[in-house]
């Protein structure tokens, strides 16, 4: 019988991950509402916003206005996506909790998300990461691809185990095992987090599936399995990356709090509000939520 964790992190991407690649302009009032709605509901990390390029991404030109927004709970880690200096600078003044460097274990990845080689986007982290530590933030690594690339098709895990590596010597304090494109399958990202663990501890290693394939969750069990307690989800399974067409978001938060709580493990998430704000954010959206969970809990609610 395979062990699990007593306890699961969950750290929720939507406000971020799952809302960067919505063409309508969504104001920067839902995105508040929204963390405020995970933060009521029991989410202790949320992945707030990016300070990107917005001719890149549109949708995050209102980093600051949103961070700003904010009423923040004590205990809550509020992270922010910050690709290289002008992005930490900018995002400094909104007092992030956590930064994110994001890599890839993909050349052709890396070039279309962030314009660089993955040599080059190591030469740009590296003063973000001093800089970041030096004023008291944490640092948390995204490494896109590590199990397939839409332009590169399958990753080897030694390409995981590079990225880790360059990712651990410029002083990243933990990484995401990013399956950007949802390709993988439970051993096949069992091997990616294997290959990530060769510099990390498995504290410091986070699952961030996308489910394209219906994998995400068999995913997130496999990654809990080898002992991954940081797992990374979207509420109503909002999401996916602009530079990866055709992906779908994040497995569903509700549908992981739902898995969890029916295994005993704590996670200290209601998961009525949780659903509740599904729900909202989905009728935000003028969608229906991709959570199978949620729709059936609703349903069950009548
Ligand atoms: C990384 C850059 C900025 C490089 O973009 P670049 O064009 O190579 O940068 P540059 O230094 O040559 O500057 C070009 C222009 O961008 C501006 N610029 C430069 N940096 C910034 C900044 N930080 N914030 C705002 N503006 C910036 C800069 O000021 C200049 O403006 P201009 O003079 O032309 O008006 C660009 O490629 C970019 O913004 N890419 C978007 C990447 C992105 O947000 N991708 C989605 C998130 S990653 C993801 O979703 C995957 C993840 C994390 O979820 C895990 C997974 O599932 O895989």
């Amino acid at each position: 019988m395979p062990t699990y964790p007593e306890r699961v992190r969950i750290l929720d991407v939507s406000p971020r991950d799952g809302l960067q690649n919505e063409k309508q302009p969504v104001p920067a009032a839902v995105k508040i509402e929204l963390v405020h709605r995970l933060q009521a509901a029991g989410l202790r990390e949320i992945e707030v916003t990016s300070y990107v390029s917005p001719k890149w991404v549109p949708q995050m030109a209102d980093n600051h206005e949103v961070m700003a927004g904010l009423q923040r709970r004590p205990g809550v880690r509020y992270a922010v996506l910050t690709p290289n200096l002008k992005g930490f600078e900018a995002a400094l003044a909104d007092r992030p909790d956590e930064i994110v460097v994001f890599g890839a274990a993909s050349e052709a990845f890396s070039q279309r998300n962030i314009n660089c080689s993955i040599a080059q986007s190591i030469e740009r982290f590296a003063p973000v990461v001093e800089a970041a530590l030096q004023a008291g933030i944490a640092v948390r690594g995204a490494m896109s691809c590590t199990v397939g690339c839409p332009y590169e098709g399958d990753v080897p895990p030694e390409r995981v185990a590079m990225l880790a590596g360059l990712m651990k010597s410029i002083g990243v304090q933990r990484v995401d095992v990013a399956d950007t494109i949802g390709v993988g399958t439970p051993l096949k990202v069992q091997r990616a987090i294997e290959a990530a663990a060769r510099h990390y501890d498995l504290d410091h290693i986070s699952a961030h599936f996308h489910d394209t394939y219906g994998q995400a969750l068999a995913n997130t069990l496999a990654a809990l399995q080898l002992g991954v307690w940081n797992v990374q989800a979207s509420v109503a399974g909002l999401g996916g990356c602009p530079y990866a067409k055709g992906a779908t978001g994040n497995v569903a938060t509700e549908d992981v709090v739902y898995m969890l709580h029916g295994m005993g493990i704590d996670t200290g998430i209601d998961l009525d509000a949780l659903v509740d704000t599904g729900a909202w954010i989905s009728a935000q959206l003028g969608r229906a939520t991709a959570s199978r969970a949620a729709r059936a809990l609703l349903a069950r609610r009548g």
